[in-house]
């Protein structure tokens, strides 16, 4: 699905070029050191925001610029398959899927016409009576909806608003097979990181994986991987060892600086932000990932591409859009800021950063 960009876009993408090199000025030769500017944490999350946001080309197709699926909602939750799924059209995807249960299909399709919302994900409760034999069936069927969109996919989100039942779960680790499979990207937040906590070779050497723990979520994951506490004061060092140990997924461990590491580099990203804590932030951040991915993807077969993986440059420009965002919330709404108001700035921050025109 190769696209060329416009020189705009190229342009963009040798400052990028440039910066990342920057980055790691001590190979440079003096002279190219000398002229350059100290390269900002804020400049390096909008430079990775203005090189993998593809123009706006009138000879693309609708589909070309992301087909994004949430592989969550169950009778519990379906706001947080919304927000991610929402968030991924609104910053640029051209379709957002939602695979849900039976439950919560009618919920979130009542919240926007614009989801294609699949309600075939199915719950223990719904199948209590059943054989084991029959079981296996509704198993094989619940898969078989996934599998034959598949394809189709540029990246999954896996997890938001999935809720934590045991069948449930065992369908999503079947669909995360056929996802590498497929070589289908997929991250991997809120319940899907209960699931692969609990089950970490579903992604162990993925690096078409993306983790993205919270608080609560990250220290689950380095007591059960690297059998020890969070350790604060070597932050990266630590996310770096969880990320090689868990064979090079790239995990955004979210907090007041977002940490990226993949096993072998350290980014962090804390420009902008907002003090408001309500609850689906970080569900805009995983459908934004999945945009980001996807395009950076399209970046990897020009010769020019960034060295940074999709992954990693995908983390960096969600976390810088979702902050940005959240800071523009916040200025309009303060303490009342919701996670909808958050969404609503998404077009207007990356607007700001790389004009559409
Ligand atoms: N409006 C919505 O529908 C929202 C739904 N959300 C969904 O809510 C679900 C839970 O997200 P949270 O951020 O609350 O999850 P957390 O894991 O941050 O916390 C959930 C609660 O359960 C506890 N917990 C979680 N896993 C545990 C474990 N393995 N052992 C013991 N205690 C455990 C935590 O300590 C916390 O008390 C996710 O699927 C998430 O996507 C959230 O994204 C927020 C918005
Ligand atoms: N203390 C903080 N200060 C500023 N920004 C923060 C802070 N904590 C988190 N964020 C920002 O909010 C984003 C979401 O983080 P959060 O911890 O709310 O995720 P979450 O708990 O998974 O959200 P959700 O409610 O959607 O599950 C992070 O990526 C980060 O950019
Ligand atoms: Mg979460």
């Amino acid at each position: 699905m190769l696209v060329k960009h416009s020189s705009s876009t190229v342009l963009r993408r040798q400052q990028f070029l440039v910066r990342t090199l920057c980055g790691s000025r001590t190979h440079l030769p003096k002279l190219i050191r000398a002229t350059m500017s100290s390269k900002s944490e804020a400049a390096d999350a909008e430079s990775v925001l203005r090189t993998v946001t593809p123009s706006l080309d009138p000879k693309r197709h609708k589909g070309q610029a992301g087909k994004i699926a949430v592989i969550g909602g169950c009778r519990e939750y379906t706001g947080a398959p919304y927000f991610a799924a929402i968030s991924a059209l609104k910053i640029g995807a051209d379709l957002s899927h939602v695979f849900c249960t039976k439950d919560a299909a009618p919920v979130i399709k009542s919240y926007s016409p614009e989801l294609i919302v699949h309600p075939v994900l199915e719950e223990s409760y719904t199948i209590s009576q059943f054989s084991e034999e029959e079981k296996r069936k509704v198993e094989d069927k619940v898969i078989g909806e996934v599998d034959k969109w598949m394809e189709r996919f540029d990246c999954l989100v896996i997890g938001p608003g999935l809720g934590r039942d045991p069948f449930l779960l065992e369908c999503v680790s079947k669909i995360m097979l056929l996802a590498k499979k497929s070589n289908v990207p997929f991250v991997v937040d809120g319940d899907g990181l209960f699931l692969v906590t609990n089950s970490i070779d579903l992604v162990k050497s993925y690096p078409l994986a993306v983790l993205t723990p919270n608080v609560n979520e990250y220290k689950r994951l380095v007591q059960k991987v690297l059998n020890c506490e969070v350790d604060e004061e070597n932050a990266g060092d630590q996310l770096r060892s969880l990320a090689k140990q868990i064979g090079g997924v790239t995990i955004l461990r979210k907090g007041k600086t977002d940490l990226i590491s993949n096993g072998e580099i350290v980014k962090s990203v804390s420009i902008y932000g907002s003090p408001r804590r309500c609850g689906g932030q970080g569900d805009i951040l995983s459908g934004g990932v999945a945009v980001f991915l996807s395009w950076a993807q399209q970046l990897k077969s020009d010769p020019e591409s960034p060295s940074e993986s999709p992954a990693i440059l995908g983390c960096i420009a969600a976390s810088g859009l979702l902050r940005k965002a959240a800071a523009l919330a916040f200025t309009k709404h303060k303490r009342s800021t919701l996670t909808s108001d958050i969404i609503e700035c998404l077009g207007e921050s990356l607007e700001d950063i790389c004009p559409a025109s």
